[in-house]
């Protein structure tokens, strides 16, 4: 397994967001973590690189404890790409040059090399006629395709992406989410929290449905969609579907 989770906790003050969490992630596995707003979601998945500290339990990424004071998190975190919501490009930089940035300071790649890396990632996501321009002359859509290229830069083991068509005009989410159907067929670990159902079902390995902080149930996207056995779960998709 690459992502162990064992128990895990996590409150904001008196307000506990995860409520005891176990779950693995398999090496190549696409899991998709889908529930009600407000469920934990996003909480849990940020538990995966430490973005959020950890209250109690642990969180095991390729063998290494998050919580072990002797492993390194930013060491940890270069094997993790994360793509969010918001696609937080730097605004002065082209696309080109956002790509570029942490294949040069962290891998220590030249001018030259991640040049090249970022060139053939654009032109991956569709935009290779794009690395000029600055992020504010691109689309919601493209601008997320960026990120994604920016995280996939850094040549990362797993990939977790934080709701990322929810911000985005509804014709622009179908370019998005092929970017990432693509990636999850070329064999990509990844972690996705979404609204998508259509791209749960379609795409994931397996879903995992949470409520109240936990994971209410889990199983193949044909399970969780067509039969889902508990109630939590039928009612939500009985809302969303
Ligand atoms: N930094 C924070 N400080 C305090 N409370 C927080 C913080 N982040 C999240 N929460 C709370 O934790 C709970 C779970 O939030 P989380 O964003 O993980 O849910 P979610 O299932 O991802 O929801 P959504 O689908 O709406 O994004 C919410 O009650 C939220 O208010």
């Amino acid at each position: 397994m690459i992502i162990e989770v064992k128990n895990l906790h996590k409150s904001f003050g008196d307000n506990e967001v995860l409520t005891g969490i176990d779950a693995g992630i398999e090496e190549r596995e696409v899991v998709c973590v889908i529930g009600p707003s407000g469920s934990g979601k996003s909480t849990f998945l940020r538990c995966l690189n430490l973005l959020e500290d950890i209250t109690s339990g642990e969180v095991i990424v390729d063998g290494q404890s998050l919580t072990d004071p002797k492993v390194d998190i930013n060491e940890v975190r270069t094997e993790i790409g994360m793509v969010f919501q918001q696609f937080n490009l730097f605004p002065h930089k082209t696309v080109l040059e956002n790509i570029m940035l942490a294949p040069m300071k962290v891998r220590g790649l030249n001018k030259a090399e991640a040049t090249a890396r970022a060139q053939a990632l654009l032109d991956k996501v569709g935009l290779g006629d794009r690395g000029d321009a600055l992020p504010s002359q691109l689309s919601g859509g493209q601008q997320q395709r960026v990120a994604i290229a920016r995280a996939l830069a850094m040549e990362p083991k797993i990939m977790l992406f934080d709701e990322p068509t929810s911000a985005l005009d509804p014709e622009l989410v179908g370019d998005v989410l092929a970017v990432m159907k693509q990636l999850a067929q070329e064999g990509m670990t990844m972690v996705v929290v979404t609204h998508e159902m259509g791209f749960a079902s379609e795409v994931a390995d397996r879903v995992l449905f949470m409520d109240g902080g936990k994971i209410v149930e889990e199983g193949k996207p044909s399970d969780i969609f067509e039969r889902p056995k508990n109630e939590r779960t039928q009612g939500f998709l009985k809302r969303v579907l």
